[in-house]
Order: structure tokens, then C-alpha cells, then sequence
């Protein structure tokens, strides 16, 4: 089977102002189509995990494997071309550009990749946009939609490159109940339905319990 993501031995050591073991020993794997949640207390290493499984953190000692690839030790350039081909991201901020529209803010990240022209790109995040139930405020800016309509536009400009998986960090801590389960619905579509891996650090107990997994971590370890 495709290693999709695995760690082996994850260690991570932050040396200032003392030297802070923060990563123990991490080992997981998350399966194609798998849709998993992160907890754990505040502190106790889930960014830090998560900056380093989506590449943007090559300080650490131990394995880092997507889709096959060992990615621990390759150079930025390569790392930067692996995040934007295989990874989409959501966070608790969406990041929108206010003064773009729905449309063109979907269609960025694809425009920074420049595998396609610009036609095929906005017929792309035009489909994204339709899968996500909302293609009708693609010429609307950005600043005039609702908070939870901005989280779907962001997880649509994730979904725009194809990716295999989407790494989350508390995407839906700022939403209220009622958009939190639309994106709690929203991904579980993705995993069952497109076969997309899901990764997703979460206070939420209600939502982690509906993913398929839990990973609960404490003090910088995975506990069984
Ligand atoms: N750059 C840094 N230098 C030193 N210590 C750091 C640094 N970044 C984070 N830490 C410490 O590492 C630990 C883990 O932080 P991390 O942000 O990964 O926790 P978290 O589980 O994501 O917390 P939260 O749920 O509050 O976001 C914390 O004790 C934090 O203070």
C-alpha cells in the first residue's frame, strides 16, 4: 500500500531560551482516504508537529515519508514544490486577500504552480467552488462574505491543486456549531467520496470523534 504519510521517529529539540525536547518519538502513518484528528492539550506539541508534516519545518531529527517520497533531507526548492503539488492547508484564519474576489482567491495557489493556463484554472476553481456549495459568490470580494462562507472559499483554494492531502489547524475553532459541522461534513465528503487524506488539529471533541481516528498526544508524545 502507498505510504501516504509516515513518520519515523520524529524528534524535535528547541535549543532557545533552554534546550526543550518538544517532539518524543513520533511515529504514525495516515492511509490514503483516511480522514484523522490531532489532540492534546495546549503546549503540548501539535503545531510543531504539524509544521514539520507539512515540510515548512526541517529542523528535526528522524523520517518525514509522503506519497512515497522520502522528504526529510530534500532541498527548500524541491520541499516548496512537494507543498504546493500534494498538500492543501486550512487554518483557523482563513487568509483570504479582502480585496479579491471568491474566485481569484481560489484560483492563487494554482497560479503560483503554473502547471495550467488561466481558462482551465478558473474552470478548476469554479468546480471547487460548485463542490463546496458555493459557487455562487465567485465574483463577490472576499471582505463580503460570512465567516463560514470565507472557511468553505479557503478550503476550496486548498482543494485547487489536486492535493492528496489536507493538513487542518483548527479550522473550525472559529466557526460557531452550525458552520463547523458544514466543514466537519465538507471533509468527510472529500475523504469517502475523492479518497482524500485528512490531518486535522482540533480543541473539538465532538468533531474529532466523528473522524475515523484520534491521535491524542501529551507532553510532545503520541500516547497509545
Ligand atoms: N520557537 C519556539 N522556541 C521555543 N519553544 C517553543 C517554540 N515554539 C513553541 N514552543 C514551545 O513548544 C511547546 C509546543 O508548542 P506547540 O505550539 O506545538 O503546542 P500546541 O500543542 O500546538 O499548542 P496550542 O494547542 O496552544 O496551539 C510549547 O511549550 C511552546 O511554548
Amino acid at each position: 500500500m502507498k505510504r501516504l504519510l509516515e513518520t519515523r521517529n520524529i524528534n524535535k529539540y528547541f535549543k532557545k531560551p533552554v534546550l526543550f525536547h518538544v517532539l518524543r518519538d513520533i511515529n504514525f502513518k495516515v492511509e490514503p482516504g483516511e480522514f484523522v484528528s490531532i489532540m492534546g492539550k495546549s503546549g503540548c506539541g501539535k503545531s510543531t508537529l504539524l509544521y514539520i508534516l507539512s515540510t515548512m519545518d526541517t529542523d528535526y531529527e528522524g523520517e518525514l515519508w509522503l506519497n512515497d517520497q522520502l522528504i526529510t533531507g530534500q532541498a527548500s526548492n524541491e520541499l516548496s514544490r512537494i507543498r504546493n503539488e500534494h498538500i492543501g492547508f486550512v487554518f483557523q484564519f482563513h487568509y483570504l486577500l479582502p480585496e479579491f474576489t471568491v474566485l481569484e482567491n481560489v484560483m492563487l495557489p494554482a497560479r503560483k504552480l503554473a502547471r495550467k493556463d488561466l481558462p482551465e484554472i478558473e474552470h478548476d476553481a469554479i468546480e471547487k467552488l460548485r463542490i463546496l456549495g458555493i459557487e455562487g459568490l465567485a465574483m463577490k470580494k472576499a471582505s463580503r462574505i460570512s465567516g463560514g462562507e470565507k472557511q468553505r472559499v479557503a478550503i476550496a483554494r486548498s482543494l485547487i491543486n489536486e492535493p492528496m492531502i489536507i493538513m487542518g489547524d483548527e479550522p473550525t475553532g472559529n466557526l460557531d456549531t452550525y458552520n463547523s459541522e458544514i466543514v466537519f461534513n465538507i471533509f468527510r465528503e472529500l475523504s469517502n467520496d475523492q479518497g482524500l487524506s485528512l490531518l486535522v488539529v482540533t480543541h473539538d471533541e465532538d468533531f474529532a470523534a466523528k473522524t475515523d481516528r484520534i491521535i491524542r498526544m501529551e507532553d510532545g508524545k503520541i500516547l497509545d
